[in-house]
């Protein structure tokens, strides 16, 4: 009998690993994943955008509009953050899938902990200054930058015992 020939790429596991770990965030709005693996494809960090531990899902706002204090802004981690803090090794070398590109502060991150190579799904804020600011910190530091599309590629995962 020869191999499954349907398994899932290294980029749709790591990618989808990343948008199952956004399904954890809160946000009313946006959730985000993202995913880190390093150079021999291990799994090093994963993590979602979230309050800070101790910071109450059901007491802090997660408002986009009004007074900025009483919006989720200031105090969400961002998901990039997440994984990079969740991580349990040395991050010099590895690559971290992200369901969203990375904001300016999640740039300054990625680069001061080593990650040599983003690769990334939705761009849909490009066109604001956070994140052209955030392309221009990854591209002093020569971090690898890419884009990657599935089209309208889907993965079910179905928890029914019955159907495995
Ligand atoms: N790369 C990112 N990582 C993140 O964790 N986030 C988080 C921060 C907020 O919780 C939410 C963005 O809020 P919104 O303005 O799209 O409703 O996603 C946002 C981005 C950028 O899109
Ligand atoms: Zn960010």
């Amino acid at each position: 009998m020869s191999k499954r020939e349907d398994y899932i790429s290294w980029n749709e596991y790591f990618m989808g690993l990343a948008l199952l770990s956004g399904k954890r965030s809160k946000d009313p709005t946006t959730q985000v994943g993202a995913c880190i693996i390093d150079e021999d494809k291990k799994i090093v960090g994963i993590g979602y955008n979230g309050f800070p531990l101790g910071s109450s899902d059901d007491n802090m706002p997660w408002g986009k509009q009004g007074d900025f204090l009483e919006t989720k802004y200031p105090y969400v981690v961002h998901a990039e953050l997440n994984a990079i803090l969740n991580s349990i090794k040395s991050l010099k070398g590895c690559t971290v899938y992200v369901t969203h590109f990375p904001c300016n502060e999640c740039a300054k991150a990625i680069v001061q902990s080593k990650i040599s190579r983003v690769i990334y799904l939705s761009d849909k804020h490009k066109d604001k200054d956070s994140f052209k600011a955030s392309k221009r910190i990854l591209e002093n530091a020569g971090i690898k930058i890419e884009k990657i599309s599935f089209g309208s590629k889907k993965i079910i995962l179905d928890f029914d015992e019955t159907n495995l």
